[in-house]
């Protein structure tokens, strides 16, 4: 409201700015022609100087009008032109799911089958080739150099980019048709709005909107207060809302500003713990969240999603070291996948090589 006011006060400025200066001109323009009625006065009879002045002064009122509902009209067609570049925006391809999914998924077995992925037509692949399978209730690392295509994964896995299929044209990878199923249903089956619903992604920049802390919790309302309450304590942040002005509807500016980038990723986890997800991938963060807060994600992870299937993209070795498996990636590919202490043991390997290079022997 704030805003459309700020602009609607604007537009009411540059209207009178507007009327001020037409009623000027307008007022000239009457001013000369009585000025060259009383000049010429004995060439023209005092009726039609009369006649004059006075079309004049009308014509010169419609000028006026005309220019301020062309200046309007002109504001007004904006409106028209935004919904119309809203109307050719390119939809997401959406499918209507053919099963019932209403408990799907149960077990968070997630399972990738020969995978590629680019992000445009025309682009290199990102994925290629992936094949792994991740059991019900894992907790996996995947790990890699950065641009190794890690967060590619995640996006693939939430379908915000579709897999690629056989056109490939791309000489080092095969050109069959994969798929990611989860409990054995092909996600490209499913519709985006249940997938996306029953999955939780806590992203590297996780994000909040404006508005109250309990609307970005719980945006459809389907938790109670004592839920709330209940997860935020889980994830540690019960003190932190309680001390905060208004608690449950204490302020969210933009993008959640007055929040740290840890405390972001805690907000989602909670939203996450309130969805009951069976799934959960998290992306941590690479900007400077402090080792409480790391530890506390982690443990989180541990106690409140025990038997859910947790997929991390660690960017820190050392927070996957308790993991159940490990998959490296390295340009797009799955290069190793193994417990990490037998990945550890080998001194060849390339996750040896990560943890090496990372300096947390
Ligand atoms: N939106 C995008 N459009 C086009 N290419 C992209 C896009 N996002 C990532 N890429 C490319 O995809 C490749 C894999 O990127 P990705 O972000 O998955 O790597 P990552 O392993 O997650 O890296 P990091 O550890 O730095 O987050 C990179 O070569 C990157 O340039």
């Amino acid at each position: 409201m704030d805003r459309q006011q700020a602009a609607l006060i604007m537009f009411y400025y540059a209207n009178r700015w507007f009327s001020l200066w037409i009623t000027i001109v307008s007022t000239l323009v009457v001013f000369a022609s009585a000025v060259f009625a009383v000049v010429s006065v004995e060439r023209l009879s005092p009726s039609t100087v009369a006649l004059a002045v006075s079309t004049i002064l009308a014509i010169m009122q419609e000028v006026a009008l005309m220019m301020t509902k062309l200046g309007y009209l002109q504001t007004q067609l904006v409106d028209a032109e935004r919904l119309k570049q809203y109307l050719s925006l390119p939809l997401e391809k959406d499918v209507q799911s053919q099963r019932d999914l209403k408990e799907w998924p149960q077990n968070g077995r997630i399972e990738f089958q020969n995978v590629n992925m680019r992000y445009r037509e025309g682009m290199d692949l990102v994925l290629k080739n992936l094949t792994f399978a991740i059991d019900g209730g894992q907790k996996v690392g995947i790990v890699g150099r950065t641009g190794a295509g890690k967060s590619s994964l995640a996006l693939a896995l939430l379908r915000m980019v579709e897999i690629s299929k056989s056109d490939f044209n791309q000489a080092d990878v095969e050109g069959t048709d994969g798929f990611i199923k989860i409990d054995d249903v092909d996600i490209a089956s499913v519709d985006l709005a249940t997938l996306r619903e029953r999955l939780s992604i806590i992203p590297q920049e996780a994000f909040m909107f404006t508005g109250t802390l309990r609307e970005n919790l719980n945006p459809f309302s389907k938790a109670t207060d004592q839920e709330l309450w209940s997860a935020l304590e889980k994830v540690g942040l019960k003190s932190l809302v309680k001390e905060m002005d208004g608690g449950l509807d204490a302020t969210v500016t933009e993008a959640g500003d007055n929040f740290s980038v840890g405390q972001k990723q805690l907000v989602c986890l909670t939203r996450a713990i309130l969805r009951n997800s069976k799934v959960i991938i998290l992306d941590e963060a690479t900007a400077s969240v402090d080792n409480d807060t790391d530890a506390l994600i982690q443990e989180t992870l541990k106690t409140e999603f025990g038997d859910c299937t947790v997929v991390t993209i660690a960017h820190r070795v050392n927070t996957i070291m308790s993991y159940d498996k490990i998959i490296v990636m390295d340009a797009g590919r799955v290069v190793e996948i193994g417990a990490p202490g037998d990945l550890l043991a080998d001194s060849t390997s390339h996750f040896f090589g990560l943890v090496h290079n990372s300096g947390q022997q």
